[in-house]
């Protein structure tokens, strides 16, 4: 196989190989019926059913290659955008529901070397990964230098280990600065995993239709399918609860009295919405999960 050949015609999708977001992108992908097999150690798949090639990138790495044009389309996270100065030059197709943590500021909770607020920093050291963001944060903050270095990893060992005064890392459930004596002190950003394209994209019919599968996926994870009956009397009450995205939809029964109600509600709020359905008389409320949609 002549793998250069092979790619010339082919949409290019940087895809992280490895780390937080690594499986959830394997998901939508499968969702989105884009067929491949990776051989393994290799980092291109050829897609089977789509003139797509499938590039595995580091998270790091893919907004810069988006950015450049290497590669059209890229499922990175928001922080690896703006670290690496790519926001003006890729567009955020999607923001995709997953991979949500804070950029921020950790010190040492306790001890001699405890910190409270981010102003006792100022000309301190800072270790962290996100070397472009520390430093405009922290100049903002105050005009004195502050020295800020990278390390690739395992940031929040660097307070421990005497490298460093603070440390700029992301957090999620809070549980590795925790173990790590440490506390969030401010926060520099809220991110998410983003899809993001090329804006000079060649064959755009092709990122389309992997923009609009993809949204498909995430949105049919997003909700659900809520069915029930209730009194044809009670159906302004009801389409108040279950409006839908465009309005809900309504069949007639047998009995002439009531009506069977379909809506997709977010599942986030679907136990919320089942107790109200059952305050206003409706019965037989069930509810489905979407395996897939187009909205
Ligand atoms: N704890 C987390 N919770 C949610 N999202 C995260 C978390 N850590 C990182 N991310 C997101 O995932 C992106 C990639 O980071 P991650 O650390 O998973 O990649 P990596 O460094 O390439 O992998 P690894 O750390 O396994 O070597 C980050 O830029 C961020 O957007
Ligand atoms: O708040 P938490 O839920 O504990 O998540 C935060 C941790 O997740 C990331 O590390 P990762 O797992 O990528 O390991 P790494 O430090 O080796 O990159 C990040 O760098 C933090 O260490
Ligand atoms: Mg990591």
């Amino acid at each position: 196989m002549d793998l250069f050949a092979d790619l010339s015609d082919r949409l290019l999708f940087a895809v992280p190989k490895k780390g937080r977001l690594h499986e959830r992108c394997l998901q939508l992908l499968e969702g989105a019926d884009v067929q491949f097999r990776r051989n393994h150690r290799h980092d291109i798949a050829l897609v089977h059913n789509l003139p797509v090639a499938l590039v595995f990138l580091p998270a790091a790495d893919i907004a810069k290659f988006v950015g450049e044009g290497n590669v059209h389309l890229g499922i990175t996270g928001r922080d690896i955008v703006e670290e690496t100065e790519q926001s003006d030059k890729v567009e955020q197709a999607l923001a995709l529901g997953f991979g949500k943590c804070k950029l921020s500021v950790q010190a040492p909770a306790r001890g001699p070397q405890a910190v409270h607020q981010v102003e006792d920093l100022v000309g301190k050291r800072v270790v962290t990964s996100f070397t472009q963001l520390s430093s405009k944060y922290f100049a903002e903050l105050d005009q004195r230098p502050t020295e800020i270095k990278y390390v690739g990893g395992s940031v929040e060992a660097a307070c421990a280990l005497g490298l460093a005064d603070c440390i700029v890392d992301l957090v999620e459930s809070g549980e590795t600065m925790r173990a790590a004596g440490l506390h969030a002190i401010a926060n520099v950003l809220n991110t998410e995993a983003i899809l993001i394209r090329n804006p000079r994209v060649r064959d755009n019919s092709v990122a389309q239709k992997l923009i609009a599968r993809i949204e498909g996926v995430i949105t049919a994870q997003r909700y659900v399918l809520c069915n029930y009956n209730c009194l044809r009397s009670r159906l302004p009450a009801a389409s108040k609860i279950t409006p839908g995205r465009t309005a809900p939809t309504i069949s007639t029964l047998e009995d002439d009295n009531h009506v069977a109600v379909s809506s997709m509600v977010l599942k986030s709020e679907v136990a919320n919405i089942m107790d109200r359905l059952k305050e206003i008389g409706a019965t037989d409320i069930l509810v489905f999960n979407i395996n897939n949609c187009r909205v």
